[in-house]
């Protein structure tokens, strides 16, 4: 007899794969790689930036004093007695009346205490030596870059589980990360079941199409900051796919698999999981489209049973899988990002289960707006690539209008939320 299975709210299903979440292992990887990974261990100070005072203009280095009484009527001459490019010092003590010529990021020599923009002064030359005059005072302290007013010694400049933007590699050279510590990736398997299924280099075939859900999921992988391992298509055979469910265990972190998890007569994951002796966390979802999307776990390790559904398969990965593999990356907001936007177009579809609508999500006059991105059937695939969001729109009798607000969810975001699902409602069927 079929086995009755029993929806629960997406939140809960979140909180029991979340109960399964771990934290990936320390590896180091040179600079130039590190873009894309995340942090595995806080960045302090080691030293203050700048390291020095220093020139922010090109001009003259002068002791402030002796500035004091220059005025237009009456300006005040200085004897140039050197000159030092960025990366050069000037090694001797400014006396009275000197100015040392400096450019862009040289050291202030010592006894200086200001500098003077080079279209202030006026240059000239007697007998071969420099001189320049200017025809105002300057105070202390004008123009000098402190040493330490970027960034103070000691001070914490990045946490851990940071994602590694290009600013952030930026403040990794400064500080002399050769080698950074970053979260070793995941190895998320994947596994494309049925029978139907060609690669995209076979031609179409009566009954058949293109596996287009594994490259989906490894791209997804990729964008969660995992690395995807590929174990190929299998055809619905139950023995052949035990023995290749408990290979690809042997060497991932986490599985997933797309198809075979509704109830078919080929739908064989419900009887994997059985026979590898995994624990089905949930096989049903509130939501649509991904109400079949089952995972299971076995010996802690987590088992992704993905519909087959193109749109089912995408968003089951967003809404569970994405929050597992941050947090392997320390990151402590693992979630898809949750913000409010206004509804750009009616949807009048209604559903007794909470619905993730593929959508664009755009700005307009300062106002976030967000559209469903094209065919909505779980079975869609054209809505998939215009989609940067899912428009959440909970279970309920009726459709919804344009011009109302919704909760959003962004796919493309880096910075994640914390826990969205407490203030969603849930579906009027649960
Ligand atoms: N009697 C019922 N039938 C179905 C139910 C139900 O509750 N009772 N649930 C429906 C829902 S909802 C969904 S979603 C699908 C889920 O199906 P499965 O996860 O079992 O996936 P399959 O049966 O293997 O395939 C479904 C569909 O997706 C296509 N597919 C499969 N793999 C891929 C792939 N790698 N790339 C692209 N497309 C793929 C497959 O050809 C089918 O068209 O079940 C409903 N049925
Ligand atoms: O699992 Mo299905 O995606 O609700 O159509
Ligand atoms: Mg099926």
């Amino acid at each position: 007899m079929l086995e009755k299975r029993n929806p629960i709210a997406v939140g809960e299903a979140v909180q029991r794969v979340m109960a399964y979440a771990f934290s990936a292992k320390t590896e180091r990887v040179a600079l130039q790689e590190a873009y894309g990974r995340f942090l595995a261990e806080d960045i302090a100070a080691d030293q203050d930036v700048p390291a020095f005072d220093r020139s922010p203009y090109d001009g003259y280095a002068i002791r402030s004093i002796d500035s004091a009484t220059a005025s237009a009527e009456q300006p005040v001459t200085f004897k140039v007695v050197g000159e030092i490019g960025a990366g050069y010092t000037y090694d001797e003590m400014v006396e009275e009346q000197q100015a040392v010529r400096i450019m862009t990021g040289a050291m202030i020599p010592q006894g200086c205490d200001a500098v003077v923009m080079l279209e202030l002064t006026q240059m000239f030359e007697i007998d071969d030596q420099a001189y320049m005059s200017i025809k105002r005072s300057f105070e202390a302290g004008t123009n000098i870059s402190y040493k330490g007013e970027d960034v103070q010694k000691g001070a914490i400049l990045l946490e851990k589980g940071q994602y590694i933007n290009p600013g952030v590699v930026a403040l990794l050279a400064t500080f002399g990360y050769e080698q950074v510590p970053v979260v070793r990736k995941p190895i998320v398997g994947v596994i494309a079941t049925g029978s139907e299924l060609l690669e995209p280099n076979e031609p179409l075939q009566p009954g058949k199409i293109r596996n287009s859900n594994a490259y989906m999921i490894m791209a997804q992988i990729e964008r969660a900051g995992a690395t995807a391992k590929y174990f190929g298509k299998l055809s619905d055979d139950l023995d052949i796919c035990i023995q290749a469910v408990k290979q690809a265990l042997q060497q991932v972190d986490i599985l997933i698999t797309t198809g075979g998890v509704s109830v078919g007569d080929y739908d064989y994951l419900p009887a994997i999981y059985e026979a590898i002796g995994a624990e089905v966390l949930f096989n049903k979802v509130a939501m649509r489209p991904g109400s079949v999307t089952t995972v299971a776990a076995r010996n802690g390790q987590l088992l992704f049973g993905l519909s087959g559904n193109p749109s089912a398969c995408y968003v089951g990965f967003e809404l569970f899988t994405r929050p597992i593999i941050r947090t392997a990356g320390h990151h402590p907001q693992p979630h898809l990002r949750r913000e409010q936007a206004i509804l750009g177009a009616d949807f009048k579809k209604p559903n007794p289960f909470t619905r993730f609508v593929r959508a664009t999500v755009f700005y307009e006059n300062g106002q976030l707006v967000a559209v469903p991105s094209g065919f909505d059937k779980s079975s869609a695939v054209s809505s998939l690539g215009g989609a940067n969001a899912l428009i959440v729109l909970p279970g309920g009798s009726r459709g919804y209008e344009k011009g109302r607000q919704v909760v959003v969810l962004l796919v493309e975001d880096m910075q994640g939320s914390e826990w969205p699902w407490d203030k969603i409602e849930k579906s009027y069927k649960l």
